[in-house]
C-alpha cells in the first residue's frame, strides 16, 4: 500500500462566527503538483495554512506522513515547505544570508547547512545572485529565493500559495517551469484562483468553494467539466435571430448582444467554431468575429454542484 504524504479529515475553520472551511476530508499517497482550486474567499489560504501548521483548526485532522499536525507539529513541519501569499523574505539580507537563515529555522544540522544552501540557490537558478542582496532583485527571482526558502530542508511536501501572482508573462512561465523541476521528486500543492494556471503547470486538482470540497481528480476529469458551451460571434450581415437558431447545426439558444454581436448556446460546443463559420460562409452571413467563451470558475462550480 502507498503511504499517505498527505491527510486531512474533516477539516474545518471557523473564524470567529463564519466557517471559512467546512468538513473538508482528501487524502494524497501519489507525488505530482496537485492545484488547490477555488474563487477569492473560497478557503484556500485557510486550508493551506492549517496544513502547514500556521493556523490551528476549530475541527478534524492533518496528517503529514503519518505525523499528526496539531499533536506534533516541530516533526510535522520537518517534511512540509511552504511559500505563503506574501513571501516572508528578509529584504536586506543577501540570498546567502537569507538561505542560512532559514536553515537554522528549520532545523538543517549545522555542518550540513552549506551544501543544503547550494542545492537549493542551484535548483531555483539563482546561485549567481548568492551575494545579492533581496531587495536588489526583480519580482521573479526574489519568488525564486521564496521556493529556494521553502526547500532548504528538503521536504516531502511544498505548498506554494499563489506562487505566480504579481509576476510578468515570462517570469510567470519560469517559475512554473522551476514548479515542475522541484515537483519531480516530492508533492506539490499549489493554491490559485486562475484556472489556466492550474492546467498550465498541474497534474490533479482539488477544487473548494465557499469552505466545501467540490472536486477530487485529474486535470483531465476537471477538462470534462468545463467544455465550453458558447459562441460568440459578430455578423456583418445581420440574419434574423430565427435563422442562426434553425440554420446552425446543434444551436439551442440565441442571445442578442447588442450591435451585431450575438451568442450562440450550443448542447455540444465541439466543432461549433466550424460549424458557424461553415454555415456564416454558406448563407453569405459575412463572419466578422468568432469567440469560443471559456467557463469561469463561478460556471464551473455551479455545474460541479448540480452533480
Ligand atoms: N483572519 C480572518 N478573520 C476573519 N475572516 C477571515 C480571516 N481570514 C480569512 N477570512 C475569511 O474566510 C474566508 C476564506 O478566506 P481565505 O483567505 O481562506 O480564502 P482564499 O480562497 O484563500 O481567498 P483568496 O484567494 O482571496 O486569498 C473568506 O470569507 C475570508 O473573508
Amino acid at each position: 500500500m502507498e503511504e499517505s504524504i498527505l491527510k486531512v479529515e474533516r477539516l474545518s475553520h471557523r473564524y470567529s462566527v463564519q466557517w471559512a472551511v467546512r468538513d473538508i476530508s482528501l487524502e494524497i499517497s501519489k507525488n505530482g503538483i496537485y492545484g488547490l482550486l477555488g474563487s477569492n474567499g473560497a478557503g484556500k489560504s485557510t486550508m493551506m495554512n492549517i496544513i502547514c501548521g500556521v493556523l490551528k483548526q476549530t475541527e478534524g485532522s492533518v496528517h503529514i506522513k503519518g505525523i499528526n499536525m496539531r499533536e506534533n507539529p516541530v516533526a510535522a513541519k520537518r517534511h512540509i515547505g511552504f511559500l505563503p501569499q506574501q513571501p516572508p523574505l528578509q529584504m536586506d539580507l543577501t540570498v546567502e544570508e537569507y538561505l542560512e537563515y532559514c536553515s537554522f529555522m528549520r532545523d538543517v544540522p549545522s555542518k550540513e547547512v552549506n551544501k543544503a544552501i547550494d542545492k537549493a540557490l542551484d535548483r531555483c537558478g539563482i546561485s549567481h545572485f548568492r551575494k545579492r542582496v533581496i531587495h536588489n532583485l526583480s519580482g521573479g527571482y526574489q519568488q525564486r529565493v521564496g521556493i529556494a526558502q521553502a526547500i532548504i530542508h528538503e521536504p516531502a511536501i511544498v505548498v506554494l500559495d499563489e506562487p505566480t501572482n504579481g509576476l510578468d508573462p515570462n517570469q510567470i512561465v519560469e517559475v512554473r517551469h522551476l514548479i515542475k523541476d522541484i515537483a519531480q521528486d516530492r508533492t506539490v500543492i499549489l493554491s490559485t484562483h486562475i484556472l489556466p494556471e492550474v492546467q498550465a503547470t498541474c497534474e490533479y486538482i482539488r477544487m473548494i468553494e465557499q469552505g466545501t470540497l467540490v472536486f477530487s481528480g485529474s486535470v483531465d476529469e476537471f477538462d470534462n467539466y468545463i467544455v465550453p458551451s458558447t459562441v460568440e460571434v459578430s455578423l456583418i450581415a445581420r440574419p434574423p435571430v430565427e435563422d442562426l437558431r434553425s440554420g446552425i447545426p446543434g444551436v439551442l439558444q440565441v442571445e442578442e448582444l447588442g450591435g451585431t454581436r450575438y451568442r450562440l448556446h450550443f448542447a455540444d460546443a465541439q466543432e461549433a467554431l466550424e460549424r458557424v463559420a461553415e454555415v456564416s460562409a454558406t448563407r453569405g452571413w459575412r463572419l466578422n468575429e468568432l469567440n469560443m467563451e471559456k467557463s469561469s470558475l463561478d460556471a464551473i462550480f455551479a455545474e460541479l454542484s448540480k452533480k
